[in-house]
């Protein structure tokens, strides 16, 4: 697995104000977009691209775009849902794929609930979005759940990231190929399994109580 931490000051100074537990949902809503599309322009550095012939009011030419079949994009319900906005402005021809999981908060086992994806991703390269990496479960999960669809190559997208959970994907997905980005890689979990100093719960920020 490769992880790159995306440092840049616009990244850092959003990422702060997200984690300030008086920013409200709006606030946190529009971070989140903001942030996904710097992360964005990181992780598509190598995305596959074909030529394409264009007029331009002058004269043909030869451009570049994103190759097909085009990228698909999923978010991991709910809290990856608030990435999605910021990551298809950055890659408009990507398709958009959902997978939703949760994590039962006792036994941090991953409940998949929702699928909507195509049945064969061969040659499909995977963009997930979650905004939050704690223990890992639902990464590998996610990432394990693409490869056997075929998917050609996953990239993952998170805001935050825990050791713990970055170490059990490297155990668990060992030889698997991945690409991780991510703004910052936090300290630790707590006993919760929550992200310290992390910025609480990702899902619940965004829309809310989900009990
Ligand atoms: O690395 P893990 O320990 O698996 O935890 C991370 C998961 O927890 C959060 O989702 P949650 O289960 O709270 O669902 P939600 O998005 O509906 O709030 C987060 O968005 C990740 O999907
Ligand atoms: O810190 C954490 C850990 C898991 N899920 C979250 O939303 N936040
Ligand atoms: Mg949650």
């Amino acid at each position: 697995m490769r992880v790159q931490v995306v440092e840049h000051p616009l990244v850092a100074h959003k990422l702060t104000v997200l984690r300030k537990k008086e920013t409200p949902s709006i606030t946190f809503r529009q971070l989140t977009e903001e942030l996904v599309m710097l992360l964005a322009y990181e992780a598509t550095r190598d995305v596959a691209m074909e030529d394409v012939d264009i007029q331009t009011p002058v004269t043909s030419t030869t451009g570049r775009r994103l190759a097909r079949p085009t990228p698909l994009v999923v978010p991991i319900l709910r809290a990856g849902l608030g990435m999605l906005e910021g990551m298809v402005r950055m890659a408009p021809t990507a398709e958009v794929g959902f997978l939703g999981m949760a994590r039962n908060e006792e036994t941090l086992d991953i409940v998949t609930y929702a699928e909507r994806l195509p049945a064969d991703l061969t040659g499909r390269h995977v963009f997930v979005l979650d905004p939050m990496l704690a223990t890992g479960g639902t990464l590998v999960e996610s990432i394990r759940f693409l490869y056997e669809r075929n998917a050609s190559r996953v990239t993952c997208i998170c805001l935050l990231a825990a050791p713990e959970g970055i170490e059990r994907l490297e155990r668990e997905l060992e030889g698997v190929e991945v690409d991780l980005f991510v703004a910052a890689i936090d300290e630790r979990l707590d006993e919760n399994a929550y992200i310290v100093p992390g910025l609480g719960d990702a899902g619940d920020r965004l829309y809310g109580l989900a009990e």
